[in-house]
């Protein structure tokens, strides 16, 4: 399974692919929810700490609740983004927070070992890599500052 990095910058949206509706059909919505839950739990001890809500429970809840809507949405799962936050808009809902290249690889390591581990579960790799895909191209559409 490929799961690597693509070098981006500030100012580089490339088109991206959907996830594969196979990814969500096989992870399922509770562990779909638990992999977003895991990765927010896993940015509360990395350097990009200081960018999320962690000295509040609530607040930081309710960010990881907004970002696996998202992503349930995004992968061909129910619309719960939508219906709670309205139009998508990635782009503008990250323009707050000073977001450099570096910190979006930070952001996109997190995620391979738990992505490793939904294989080891038996997801298929093919899934898997889709998801990554998408992941590792959007990120660079909420890279706003220069590294
Ligand atoms: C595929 C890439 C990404 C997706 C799909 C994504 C998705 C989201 C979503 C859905 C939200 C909630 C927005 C809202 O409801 O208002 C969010 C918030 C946020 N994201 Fe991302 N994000 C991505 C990449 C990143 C990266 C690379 C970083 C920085 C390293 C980042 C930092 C943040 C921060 C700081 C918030 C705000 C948290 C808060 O509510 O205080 N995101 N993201």
């Amino acid at each position: 399974m490929k799961l690597e990095i693509t070098a981006g910058k500030i100012d580089v949206r490339p088109p991206v692919a959907k996830p594969h509706p196979g990814f969500f059909d096989e992870v399922g919505e509770e562990r779909f929810r638990k992999l977003v839950f895991e990765h927010y739990e896993s940015i509360k001890s990395s350097d990009i700490a200081f960018l999320f809500p962690v000295f509040d429970d609530d607040d930081f809840a309710e960010a990881q609740k907004h970002a696996a809507d998202f992503l349930i949405e995004i992968s061909g799962g129910p619309d719960y983004f939508t219906q709670s936050r309205g139009e998508h808009q990635m782009v503008g809902r990250h323009a707050p927070f000073r977001i450099d290249e570096n910190a979006r690889k930070v952001w996109l390591e997190l995620y391979i070992p738990l992505l490793s581990a939904l294989a080891e579960e038996g997801v298929s790799p093919k899934y898997i890599e889709s998801f990554w895909n998408y992941l590792d191209l959007f990120s660079m559409w909420v890279v706003n500052t220069k590294s």
